[in-house]
């Protein structure tokens, strides 16, 4: 096969395939497109057959980008490659076929991460814990089943929360009883399954004859211990830059990718140091910056393009700021044609899109928000597909209690409570329903009501999802619902597209199942994947992992924000938090690395009201790379970059 558009070394690392390879590249240096040609390599080449290649992605956006680039290099089509997938995804693939063996059945239900916190919620108030322990006992269960090993994991830490193992044995009991799992679940039942069952484990090892990792940086234990258990022969190919690890608060472990050369004895280290995307000075800057970072692998990131200098400019506040970056797109789009798409504002937290969001609506420059998280979670999305889960999954009672009044049918307390008397254990809340029906004890308007939406859940269950979504909002009566429910006008027709959007990704899947499977999947995911619109994109940092842009926008950088406050100190110790500062220094530099022509650094002297002074990290790249446009300051005149310093 002829490597057209790779280079020597990102052939290497393709046709390397008799030892375990780990790719050690740089921001920009072609890492997916090396994955993709190397999956090529291995069916065109190598005889692999593609159904046989496991290519684990880290977002399902970037699985769906690999298959259509996999379709043009190979000319097989999409479904040729069943096993390019996230982790979770390729997990649940797994889950649904051995579900059985550990009490669950199909359609397994995916709990959002809203209906987490009602279930957690409930525990607490059961189990007489204060309900401030809500947030820390959610994250605490979730590091724990990311850990691998949750009960070494919550025996090994200071726990903040007290009673969290019995708080996590009765939250997973419920899960378990409303035949549901949690993100996290997919890949720890999986792991456990493997574990128990030595021939499941040799079947599925058998089934992958190559595996590769992409942005295994990021990979935490679980995911590792799963990679583990299902590798064969050391056929696996992982990529990565331990300098954009950025998720180590979700438990993802660095480490492993630094002691990869450790566990894989005899692997094959390929390094991918030139940078294709950005100009030498934003790489050069970039280096300076992650020099600071103590732990990390050695790499010289390199360009061949040449590029202007970094543009820092300070603002008065965050009105200012975005202002000032409106007035610049304009600029850009208006004096250098370029499109607006190709511009992006990167921020910290999330709370700083709006000084953004009204500047850009003063100034008529389209915008949108990247990873707004709102779609799967809007009310109107999570009542039609409770209306889908009930029909298929009847033992999800958070499905069927957010429906048996949506649209009202006149089932209010007391009628609740009727049901909840036919409950036992083993009873779901829809099963009680139905006896509550049957028995007579429910009656008028709610009897009536009641005994329709049993017809109409039996009909869904046999409906397409397309035809599904559409009988709830005719049969049902969900759109005069929502018409009386939203706020105004606006209000409905934004609800209303959303349901359309809806409907237009359910065409796409053949069953009920399916589809609610795929949007748990994607509910994950930051992204809700409207690239086609126009507008300059505004994101976190974390959001804008895996992207480029012309035109780069990094915002707030403040002492506060970035690094940010919480991650400065370590809570148990109270010392400064070397760890947390150095992944905030990854998070700057995956931010910078964005850049493909020009990169701006703002900040404000006041965000909020507050005082602030520029990031520490400003001051850790060297002034040759940097335009530095501060304030002037009673009277004295503009400071230079050598005077700020002092
Ligand atoms: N051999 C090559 N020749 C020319 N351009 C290349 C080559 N390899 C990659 N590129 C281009 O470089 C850019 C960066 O590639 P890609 O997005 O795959 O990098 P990456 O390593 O995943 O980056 P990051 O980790 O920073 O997100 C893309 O525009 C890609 O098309």
């Amino acid at each position: 096969m002829e490597m057209v558009g790779l280079s020597p070394e990102q052939e290497k690392a393709v046709r390397c395939t008799s030892s375990p390879v780990i790719v050690a590249a740089g921001a920009g240096s072609g890492k997916t497109r090396t994955l993709t040609a190397k999956i090529a390599y291995l069916v065109k080449e190598c005889g692999y057959s593609p159904q046989r290649i496991l290519a684990i992605t880290f977002t399902n956006k970037a699985a769906d980008e690999m298959k259509s680039r996999l379709r043009a290099m190979t000319g097989l089509d999409e479904e040729a490659f069943p096993w390019v997938r996230t982790f979770h995804s390729a997990c649940f693939r797994i889950l649904k076929q051995e579900c059985h063996r550990v009490g669950l059945e199909r359609p397994i239900s995916v709990r959002s991460d809203s209906q987490q916190t009602t279930i957690l919620k409930g525990v607490l108030l059961e189990l007489n814990v204060d309900k401030k322990y809500l947030q820390p006992a959610k994250w605490l269960i979730s590091m724990a089943k990311n850990s691998g090993d949750p009960y070494a994991f919550m025996e090994s830490k200071k726990m903040s929360v007290p009673g969290i193992r019995g708080i996590y044995d009765r939250y997973n009991e419920i899960l378990r009883s409303q035949n549901a799992v949690d993100f996290d679940d997919i890949l720890l039942l999986v792991k456990e399954i493997m574990q128990k069952w030595p021939d499941v484990r040799r079947h599925y090892q058998e089934l992958f004859d190559y595996i590769l990792v992409d942005e295994f940086q990021d990979s935490n234990r679980l995911q590792n211990d799963i990679m583990e258990l299902l590798v064969r022969n050391g056929n696996l190919t992982v990529v990565g830059d331990d300098y954009q690890s950025i998720y180590t608060f979700r438990g993802a472990e660095p480490r492993f990718f630094l002691t990869f050369p450790e566990s894989f004895p005899g692997c094959s280290i390929v390094k991918l140091e030139q940078n294709y995307r950005s100009t030498s000075t934003i790489v050069s800057a970039s280096n300076a910056l992650i020099a600071h970072n103590r732990m990390k692998m050695e790499k010289r990131c390199y360009s061949l393009k040449e590029g202007p200098p970094i543009l820092a400019k300070e603002l008065f506040d965050e009105r200012d700021e975005a202002e000032w970056i409106a007035h610049k797109c304009r600029e850009y789009f208006s004096g250098h044609g370029i499109p607006w798409h190709d511009m992006a504002v990167l921020y910290r937290t999330r709370f700083c899109s709006k000084a953004f969001e009204e500047a850009f609506r003063k100034l008529r420059i389209p915008y949108r928000i990247v990873g707004a998280r709102g779609f799967y979670e809007s009310k109107e999305i999570q009542d039609i597909n409770a209306y889908l889960v009930s029909a298929v999954n009847p033992r999800d009672d958070l499905a069927f209690e957010r429906i048996i009044n949506v649209p009202r049918r006149g089932v209010g307390a007391g009628t609740l409570k009727k049901i909840n008397s036919f409950r036992s254990p083993g009873t779901s809340l829809q099963d009680a329903c139905w006896l509550a029906l049957q028995s007579g004890t429910i009656t008028g308007k709610a009897a009536a009501e009641l005994t329709q939406l049993k017809e109409h859940l039996s009909v869904i269950a046999g409906l397409s999802p397309k035809e599904a979504i559409s009988f709830v909002m005719d049969k049902v009566g969900y759109e005069s619902y929502l018409q009386e429910y939203a706020r105004d006008r606006e209000d409905f027709i934004n609800r209303l597209e959303n349901v359309e959007l809806l409907t237009y990704v359910a065409s796409k899947s053949s069953g009920i199942e399916e589809f609610l499977e795929e949007c748990a999947l994607i509910r994950e995911e930051q992204d809700e994947d409207q690239d086609g619109k126009e507008g300059v994109k505004l994101m976190t940092f974390h959001a804008a992992k895996g992207l480029e842009f012309r035109i780069v926008f990094v915002a707030g950088v403040e002492e506060g924000l970035i690094p940010h406050w919480r991650s400065l100190f370590d809570e148990d110790s109270l010392q400064e938090n070397i760890k947390g500062v150095e992944e905030e220094r990854r998070l700057m530099y995956v931010a910078m690395t964005r850049a493909i022509e020009r990169l701006h650094i703002t900040w404000a002297l006041s965000r909020q009201g507050r005082f602030c002074k520029p990031s520490r990290f400003l001051w850790e790249i060297p002034e040759e790379f940097i335009i530095l446009e501060r304030i002037e300051q009673k009277g004295r005149g503009c400071y230079d970059h050598h005077h700020a310093r002092r």
